[in-house]
Protein backbone atom coordinates (compact mmCIF):
# COMPACT_ATOMS: atom_id res chain seq x y z
CA UNK A 1 0.00 0.00 0.00
CA UNK A 2 1.13 3.91 -0.65
CA UNK A 3 0.87 6.42 1.53
CA UNK A 4 -1.53 8.97 -0.07
CA UNK A 5 -1.59 12.54 0.51
CA UNK A 6 -5.12 13.75 1.48
CA UNK A 7 -5.57 18.09 1.51
CA UNK A 8 -9.05 18.36 3.28
CA UNK A 9 -10.53 21.95 2.53
CA UNK A 10 -9.81 24.41 5.68
CA UNK A 11 -13.32 25.92 7.14
CA UNK A 12 -16.85 25.07 7.73
CA UNK A 13 -16.54 21.43 6.52
CA UNK A 14 -13.73 20.89 7.97
CA UNK A 15 -14.68 19.66 11.17
CA UNK A 16 -17.10 17.34 9.83
CA UNK A 17 -15.04 15.91 7.06
CA UNK A 18 -12.64 14.69 9.86
CA UNK A 19 -15.47 13.22 11.91
CA UNK A 20 -16.53 11.39 8.93
CA UNK A 21 -12.49 9.95 8.48
CA UNK A 22 -12.66 8.92 12.60
CA UNK A 23 -16.21 7.24 11.62
CA UNK A 24 -14.43 4.87 9.45
CA UNK A 25 -11.64 4.50 11.80
CA UNK A 26 -9.04 6.75 9.91
CA UNK A 27 -7.99 8.56 12.81
CA UNK A 28 -5.73 11.52 13.21
CA UNK A 29 -4.64 12.27 17.08
CA UNK A 30 -2.94 15.33 16.68
CA UNK A 31 -5.64 17.24 14.19
CA UNK A 32 -7.03 20.39 15.68
CA UNK A 33 -8.64 23.00 13.13
CA UNK A 34 -7.62 25.51 15.96
CA UNK A 35 -3.56 24.44 15.47
CA UNK A 36 -1.30 26.28 13.14
CA UNK A 37 -0.31 23.00 11.85
CA UNK A 38 -0.64 21.72 8.70
CA UNK A 39 0.49 18.56 8.03
CA UNK A 40 -1.14 15.27 10.16
CA UNK A 41 -0.32 11.58 10.00
CA UNK A 42 -3.19 8.79 10.45
CA UNK A 43 -2.71 6.74 13.27
CA UNK A 44 -2.05 3.75 10.72
CA UNK A 45 0.20 5.52 9.07
CA UNK A 46 -1.99 5.32 5.73
CA UNK A 47 -2.91 8.85 5.22
CA UNK A 48 -0.69 12.27 5.25
CA UNK A 49 -3.27 14.74 5.51
CA UNK A 50 -2.60 18.56 4.79
CA UNK A 51 -4.87 21.14 5.64
CA UNK A 52 -5.33 24.19 3.25
CA UNK A 53 -7.57 26.58 1.87
CA UNK A 54 -10.96 25.15 0.11
CA UNK A 55 -10.46 27.21 -2.98
CA UNK A 56 -6.63 25.77 -3.89
CA UNK A 57 -7.49 22.03 -3.23
CA UNK A 58 -8.58 21.03 -6.92
CA UNK A 59 -4.99 22.36 -7.79
CA UNK A 60 -3.12 20.31 -5.14
CA UNK A 61 -5.06 17.21 -7.00
CA UNK A 62 -5.17 18.31 -10.64
CA UNK A 63 -0.94 18.80 -9.80
CA UNK A 64 -0.43 16.04 -7.64
CA UNK A 65 0.40 17.25 -4.82
CA UNK A 66 -2.39 15.49 -3.19
CA UNK A 67 -3.55 12.12 -4.23
CA UNK A 68 -6.97 12.87 -3.14
CA UNK A 69 -9.15 15.84 -1.64
CA UNK A 70 -11.71 16.21 0.07
CA UNK A 71 -13.62 20.18 -0.80
CA UNK A 72 -17.08 21.59 -1.77
CA UNK A 73 -18.57 21.28 -5.63
CA UNK A 74 -18.67 24.93 -5.49
CA UNK A 75 -14.71 24.89 -5.38
CA UNK A 76 -14.61 22.09 -7.67
CA UNK A 77 -16.94 23.56 -10.39
CA UNK A 78 -15.29 27.10 -10.29
CA UNK A 79 -11.79 25.99 -10.34
CA UNK A 80 -12.74 23.62 -13.71
CA UNK A 81 -9.50 21.19 -13.09
CA UNK A 82 -8.93 18.06 -14.56
CA UNK A 83 -9.98 15.72 -11.77
CA UNK A 84 -12.16 12.82 -11.01
CA UNK A 85 -14.95 13.43 -8.53
CA UNK A 86 -15.65 10.13 -7.02
CA UNK A 87 -18.37 10.23 -4.00
CA UNK A 88 -20.23 12.86 -2.92
CA UNK A 89 -19.97 12.68 1.32
CA UNK A 90 -22.98 14.63 2.05
CA UNK A 91 -21.52 17.38 4.29
CA UNK A 92 -21.43 21.00 3.74
CA UNK A 93 -25.20 20.91 1.73
CA UNK A 94 -26.30 23.92 0.10
CA UNK A 95 -27.45 25.21 -3.13
CA UNK A 96 -25.91 27.97 -5.68
CA UNK A 97 -28.78 30.38 -6.66
CA UNK A 98 -28.84 34.03 -8.71
CA UNK A 99 -30.08 36.26 -6.27
CA UNK A 100 -31.27 39.65 -6.97
CA UNK A 101 -33.87 42.48 -5.97
CA UNK A 102 -37.79 40.94 -6.61
CA UNK A 103 -39.10 42.56 -9.61
CA UNK A 104 -36.01 44.63 -10.53
CA UNK A 105 -36.59 44.24 -14.50
CA UNK A 106 -32.93 43.95 -15.87
CA UNK A 107 -30.61 46.37 -17.30
CA UNK A 108 -31.79 46.71 -21.06
CA UNK A 109 -29.14 48.35 -23.02
CA UNK A 110 -26.18 46.90 -21.02
CA UNK A 111 -25.17 43.96 -20.03
CA UNK A 112 -25.97 42.16 -16.52
CA UNK A 113 -23.77 43.08 -13.88
CA UNK A 114 -23.11 39.56 -11.69
CA UNK A 115 -21.20 39.72 -8.20
CA UNK A 116 -19.69 36.40 -6.92
CA UNK A 117 -17.35 34.25 -5.23
CA UNK A 118 -17.27 32.37 -8.22
CA UNK A 119 -17.24 34.37 -11.55
CA UNK A 120 -16.79 31.37 -13.65
CA UNK A 121 -19.59 29.38 -12.35
CA UNK A 122 -21.39 32.01 -13.27
CA UNK A 123 -20.07 33.08 -16.34
CA UNK A 124 -21.14 29.59 -17.50
CA UNK A 125 -24.71 29.52 -16.08
CA UNK A 126 -25.59 32.54 -17.84
CA UNK A 127 -23.58 31.69 -21.22
CA UNK A 128 -26.51 28.70 -21.10
CA UNK A 129 -29.27 30.65 -20.89
CA UNK A 130 -27.79 33.29 -24.00
CA UNK A 131 -27.52 36.28 -21.00
CA UNK A 132 -24.31 38.38 -21.80
CA UNK A 133 -23.00 39.45 -17.78
CA UNK A 134 -19.82 41.11 -16.74
CA UNK A 135 -18.50 39.72 -13.63
CA UNK A 136 -16.91 41.17 -10.43
CA UNK A 137 -15.19 38.97 -8.31
CA UNK A 138 -15.65 39.40 -4.80
CA UNK A 139 -14.26 37.01 -1.68
CA UNK A 140 -17.21 37.88 0.70
CA UNK A 141 -20.27 39.35 1.59
CA UNK A 142 -21.47 39.70 -1.85
CA UNK A 143 -24.97 40.20 -0.62
CA UNK A 144 -23.64 43.16 -0.31
CA UNK A 145 -23.18 43.86 -4.34
CA UNK A 146 -26.78 44.74 -5.03
CA UNK A 147 -27.51 46.65 -2.05
CA UNK A 148 -24.92 48.92 -2.53
CA UNK A 149 -25.47 48.93 -6.04
CA UNK A 150 -21.74 47.11 -7.21
CA UNK A 151 -23.61 44.80 -9.27
CA UNK A 152 -27.34 43.59 -10.97
CA UNK A 153 -27.14 39.99 -8.95
CA UNK A 154 -25.29 37.51 -7.10
CA UNK A 155 -24.53 33.87 -7.70
CA UNK A 156 -23.60 32.67 -4.53
CA UNK A 157 -24.15 30.07 -2.30
CA UNK A 158 -27.72 30.21 0.24
CA UNK A 159 -27.96 27.18 2.90
CA UNK A 160 -30.98 28.37 5.25
CA UNK A 161 -31.88 31.98 2.89
CA UNK A 162 -30.98 34.07 5.85
CA UNK A 163 -28.19 35.96 4.72
CA UNK A 164 -30.07 36.44 1.15
CA UNK A 165 -33.56 37.51 3.41
CA UNK A 166 -32.06 39.15 6.25
CA UNK A 167 -30.51 41.92 3.42
CA UNK A 168 -33.29 42.19 1.60
CA UNK A 169 -32.76 40.35 -1.57
CA UNK A 170 -34.41 36.97 -2.77
CA UNK A 171 -33.84 33.84 -4.85
CA UNK A 172 -34.29 34.75 -8.58
CA UNK A 173 -32.85 31.40 -9.94
CA UNK A 174 -31.96 28.05 -8.17
CA UNK A 175 -28.89 26.41 -9.82
CA UNK A 176 -26.20 23.37 -8.54
CA UNK A 177 -26.70 21.66 -5.53
CA UNK A 178 -23.44 21.54 -3.92
CA UNK A 179 -22.01 19.55 -1.52
CA UNK A 180 -18.83 18.54 -0.36
CA UNK A 181 -17.11 15.56 -2.54
CA UNK A 182 -13.89 13.54 -2.37
CA UNK A 183 -11.78 14.21 -5.60
CA UNK A 184 -8.76 11.96 -6.75
CA UNK A 185 -6.18 12.91 -9.15
CA UNK A 186 -6.21 11.35 -12.26
CA UNK A 187 -2.92 9.58 -12.27
CA UNK A 188 -2.99 8.27 -8.92
CA UNK A 189 -6.45 7.05 -9.62
CA UNK A 190 -3.99 4.32 -11.59
CA UNK A 191 -0.66 3.79 -10.30
CA UNK A 192 -1.56 3.76 -6.43
CA UNK A 193 -4.67 1.95 -7.64
CA UNK A 194 -4.89 -0.27 -4.65
CA UNK A 195 -3.95 2.16 -1.79
CA UNK A 196 -6.73 4.70 -3.28
CA UNK A 197 -9.74 2.01 -4.30
CA UNK A 198 -9.01 0.63 -0.19
CA UNK A 199 -9.65 4.83 0.76
CA UNK A 200 -12.63 5.15 -1.15
CA UNK A 201 -14.05 2.13 -0.16
CA UNK A 202 -13.73 2.98 3.59
CA UNK A 203 -14.95 6.27 3.55
CA UNK A 204 -18.31 4.80 1.69
CA UNK A 205 -18.77 2.71 4.49
CA UNK A 206 -19.59 6.04 6.68
CA UNK A 207 -22.25 7.27 3.78
CA UNK A 208 -24.49 4.36 4.69
N1 LIG B 1 -23.86 28.53 4.22
C1 LIG B 1 -23.31 27.36 3.94
N2 LIG B 1 -23.92 26.22 4.27
C2 LIG B 1 -23.37 25.01 4.00
N3 LIG B 1 -22.18 24.86 3.38
C3 LIG B 1 -21.54 25.96 3.05
C4 LIG B 1 -22.05 27.27 3.30
N4 LIG B 1 -21.16 28.17 2.87
C5 LIG B 1 -20.15 27.46 2.37
N5 LIG B 1 -20.37 26.14 2.45
C6 LIG B 1 -19.48 25.05 2.03
O1 LIG B 1 -18.39 25.01 2.90
C7 LIG B 1 -17.16 25.22 2.20
C8 LIG B 1 -16.22 26.01 3.06
O2 LIG B 1 -16.85 27.24 3.32
P1 LIG B 1 -16.09 28.39 4.09
O3 LIG B 1 -16.95 29.60 4.01
O4 LIG B 1 -15.66 27.91 5.42
O5 LIG B 1 -14.76 28.49 3.23
P2 LIG B 1 -14.21 29.58 2.32
O6 LIG B 1 -15.26 30.07 1.39
O7 LIG B 1 -12.96 29.02 1.73
O8 LIG B 1 -13.89 30.63 3.42
P3 LIG B 1 -13.20 31.98 3.38
O9 LIG B 1 -12.96 32.34 1.93
O10 LIG B 1 -14.25 32.84 4.04
O11 LIG B 1 -11.97 31.77 4.19
C9 LIG B 1 -17.58 25.92 0.91
O12 LIG B 1 -16.65 25.69 -0.12
C10 LIG B 1 -18.93 25.29 0.63
O13 LIG B 1 -18.77 24.05 -0.05
O1 LIG C 1 -28.23 30.81 3.38
P1 LIG C 1 -27.34 31.00 4.57
O2 LIG C 1 -27.53 29.92 5.59
O3 LIG C 1 -27.45 32.36 5.15
O4 LIG C 1 -25.82 30.78 4.07
C1 LIG C 1 -25.33 31.43 2.96
C2 LIG C 1 -24.15 32.28 3.27
O5 LIG C 1 -23.05 31.45 3.70
C3 LIG C 1 -21.90 31.76 2.91
O6 LIG C 1 -21.21 32.84 3.44
P2 LIG C 1 -20.07 32.72 4.54
O7 LIG C 1 -20.67 32.47 5.86
O8 LIG C 1 -19.03 31.74 4.07
O9 LIG C 1 -19.50 34.20 4.52
P3 LIG C 1 -18.77 35.05 3.41
O10 LIG C 1 -18.65 34.25 2.13
O11 LIG C 1 -19.67 36.23 3.23
O12 LIG C 1 -17.46 35.39 4.00
C4 LIG C 1 -22.50 32.20 1.58
O13 LIG C 1 -21.56 32.96 0.83
C5 LIG C 1 -23.71 33.00 2.01
O14 LIG C 1 -23.39 34.34 2.27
Amino acid sequence: MNMLTLALAKGRTADDSIKLLEKVGIHFDDFSDQSRKLVFYDAAGLIKLIFVKAVDVPTYVENGAADLGIVGKDNIMEARKDIYEILDLQLGQCQFAVAGFNGEEPPKNNVLTVASKYPAVAKSHFQKKGVPIETIKLNGSVELAPIIGLADVIVDIVESGNTIRENGLTILEEMDAVSTRLIVNKASFTTKSESVHAFINTLQTGLE
